[in-house]
């Protein structure tokens, strides 16, 4: 039987939330950051999630630490040499997969990926997992978003901590895409995401800040000292700068289809058309959103090599899916085959 990350929960935050009412984050406990359990581990040393999780044991909410140097390291010379971090984490209640019907019913009907399953999981707890953005190694930069790897901590015991992908819009960029992907990744069967031959990352929830949370005031009251006002200004910008994120399994780097061999480029055709015949569309398909790590999944780390590699499609935030934002078979259909046709002449395969 699969075993999940997190295999024991705390008991003691059985509240219901819901996407727009965090429930208990109004009150949560003031956290000093610096309390957050650290083992020194570095962020290489901390293995990658790998494991399809069931929606139903993903966290629903997410305590995200930050520091200040989160968005620009130029804001350190300003701070330099001193202690501000943010007080309490910032707290995050996930959207998708919806954690109840009631929330399933406010997802413009796209359908959850995963069915009740047979995780040992607690039913009807708050499961709330804490997301270090203060170790982090940057993944990649798009137009609109910024990937980074950083720790989650599943809250089992002993605390179980992953590696994942940390997708969130850059700031004055749109939101809506990242909301838009959100709801490709949610609607995606299992079989997409796991077992040998996966096509596209697995997905392991979008998380969105509440009104009250976004609020909050975090216990600093700034002081008379110029710096610690302007601190506190900061870290308005900081919190304004996490206010959705889709976490996704790491899956390598982008391609250099020039270094590709024809069967290794058919062998990423072939997965787009499995997409296809899913009925989802990638809809910006460039060697940038094709990613390529050591392989082949099924053998152990220490193993996989570029030999046999595992690839990945990613970024649907222009994405279509069939009753996700697509009504129409042959609508998907048409734009699938256009989509295949453009990637074949990039690929140079037929
Ligand atoms: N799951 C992942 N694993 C590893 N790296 C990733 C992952 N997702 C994204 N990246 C890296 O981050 C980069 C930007 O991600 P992505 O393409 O999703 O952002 P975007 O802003 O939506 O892109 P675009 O410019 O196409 O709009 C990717 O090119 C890749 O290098």
């Amino acid at each position: 039987m699969t075993v999940y990350p997190p295999a024991v929960f705390p008991q003691d935050d059985a509240l219901p939330l819901n996407a727009t009412n965090p429930g208990n984050a109004e009150t949560a406990t003031v956290t000093d950051v610096s309390d957050t359990p650290e083992d020194g581990a570095s962020l290489q040393e901390i293995p990658k999630l790998e494991t399809f999780i069931p929606g139903e044991c993903l966290p629903d909410v997410i305590d995200v630490y930050i520091d200040k140097d989160f968005l620009y390291n130029t804001s350190s010379q300003y701070f330099a040499g001193k202690q501000f971090t943010m007080r309490q984490p910032i707290k995050l209640v996930r959207q998708y997969p919806p954690r109840t019907p009631a929330d399933e019913g406010n997802v413009n009907g796209s359908k959850p990926s995963v069915e009740a399953s047979d995780c040992d999981c607690p039913k009807g707890k708050v499961l709330t997992a804490q997301l270090d953005l203060r170790h982090t190694e940057l993944l990649g930069v798009g137009h609109h978003s910024k990937v980074l790897l950083a720790p989650l901590t599943f809250p089992s015991t002993p605390s179980v901590r992953h590696a994942v992908a940390v997708k969130f819009s850059l700031p004055y960029s749109s939101h809506k895409m990242l909301l838009d992907e959100a709801k490709i990744y949610n609607a995606f069967p299992r079989d997409l995401q796991d077992g040998n031959t996966p096509i596209v990352p697995k997905f392991y929830g979008y998380y969105v800040r509440s009104t009250e949370v976004f609020d909050r005031d975090d216990g600093n009251n700034g002081g008379d000292n110029d710096l610690e006002k302007c601190w506190k200004s900061f870290q308005t910008v900081l919190l304004n700068s996490i206010t959705s994120i889709l976490l996704l399994e790491a899956c390598g780097k982008p391609v250099n289809t020039d270094c590709l061999a024809l069967s290794q480029r058919q062998d990423i055709g072939k997965l787009l058309k499995r997409l296809h015949k899913a009925n989802f569309v990638q809809g910006s398909f460039y060697e940038r959103n094709i990613l390529i790590q050591p392989g082949p999944l099924t053998l152990p780390h220490a193993e996989r090599s570029y030999t046999e590699p595992s690839y990945r499609i990613i970024d649907f935030g222009r994405g279509l899916g069939l009753h996700v934002n697509c009504s129409f078979l042959e609508d998907i259909r048409h734009v699938a085959k256009e989509e295949r046709s453009d990637a074949h002449s990039r690929l140079l395969i037929n």
